[in-house]
């Protein structure tokens, strides 16, 4: 097995989340929330695009960003507490900055200043997406106000989980029969029965407990799984990636990263076998970020000996959606 190296692949952002490989196009996209920003980074050509999602308020967010499928220039993306179509030219490098094309679901009224955070295409490319309520700091905010969507190929939303803190990691086994996920301030990573063909879940179980591992400093955040149904994990606060074997609840193996605060993690690279890792500076101090040059910078692990799968766009009616954007 070759050796394990990080590289930092892109220069620091303010609070990277949600990375998604586009494989025909080599390239990485994942969002900076706070400056409601989505990036794309070509690995060959080491090409870096930003562009700005304007929602008419300087304050929104952006948590996910994942292609449409059969629409290269099209993507989902959350706004706030909103999901929205964007389009993004793949030809024009001159575009900074767009508004949504249409808003296809707003959700959590009752909580105004909620905002949706991490979000993924189950294996039927169904979106899951989970709301939080405002942090102050990481890891602060009121808790329990946040709910888990899916919405399907007919944009249908249905909520599947509630009294969620801080939506995060999800990830589905190979045999598309068990659905992981992590509400960080639980402090587990949980496991539900899924059943694929109508995306209902239930017989919520942890499978690993970070405090009962010594690990109460960290906060699980993002998850992907691998080709052998192991769960990568980032720690934020614990400025690593673990991988957890999700059937006996025990840590594998532990890459260290060059900064404290990690966001998410997905693989990609030409045989998804780089396992790319987003941070933030959120929470740290001017002291402190000026001693972490690396701090919310995104990360290419390479040398793991182990592979991802191809990750799933969102799958949905192109007549329904394009009227959507008609109207
Ligand atoms: O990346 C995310 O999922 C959130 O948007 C962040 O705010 C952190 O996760 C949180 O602060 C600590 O868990
Ligand atoms: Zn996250």
């Amino acid at each position: 097995m070759s050796a394990v190296q990080v590289k930092q692949v892109v220069e620091g952002v303010h609070l990277g989340e949600g990375p998604h490989w586009v494989q025909d196009q080599q390239c990485l996209l994942f969002v900076d929330i706070t400056k409601s920003n989505v990036h794309r980074y070509f690995l060959q050509t080491k090409r870096h695009q930003v562009l700005h999602i304007d929602s008419g308020s300087s304050e929104s967010t952006v948590s996910l960003i994942i292609p449409i499928e059969g629409e290269p220039d099209l993507f989902l993306t959350s706004l706030d507490r909103s999901l929205a179509v964007v389009k993004w030219s793949t030809t024009d490098p001159d575009q900074h900055t767009v508004k949504p094309k249409a808003i296809l679901h707003t959700v959590d009224d009752h909580y105004p200043t909620n905002r949706f955070n991490d979000g993924k295409c189950d294996p039927q490319g169904r979106l899951w997406a989970g709301t939080m309520g405002k942090e102050t700091a990481p890891g602060q905010l009121d808790m329990y106000q946040g709910s888990l969507f899916c919405i399907d190929a007919d944009l249908n939303i249905t909520n599947r989980v509630n009294k969620i803190s801080i939506a995060n990691g999800l990830a589905w086994s190979l045999d598309r029969k068990t659905f992981y996920y992590i509400d960080s301030l639980a402090h587990s990573i949980d496991a539900f029965d899924y059943d694929d063909a109508t995306s209902k879940i239930e017989n919520r179980r942890t499978v690993f407990d970070y405090k009962a591992s010594g690990l109460a400093k960290d906060l699980p955040d993002g998850m992907c799984i691998d080709e052998t149904g192991n769960l990568w994990v980032a720690n934020f606060f614990g400025k690593k990636v673990m991988c957890v074997d999700p059937k006996v609840g025990k840590i594998i193996r532990k890459v260290e990263l060059p900064t404290q605060n990690i966001t998410s993690v997905c693989w990609g690279g030409a045989d998804y076998s780089t396992l790319f890792v987003t941070s933030a500076q959120t929470g740290l101090s001017a002291e402190a970020l000026a001693s972490d040059p690396a701090a919310g910078g995104t990360f290419a692990i390479t040398g793991l000996g182990v592979r991802g799968l191809p990750p799933t766009n969102f799958k949905v009616n192109l007549n329904l959606l394009k009227e959507k954007i008609a109207s």
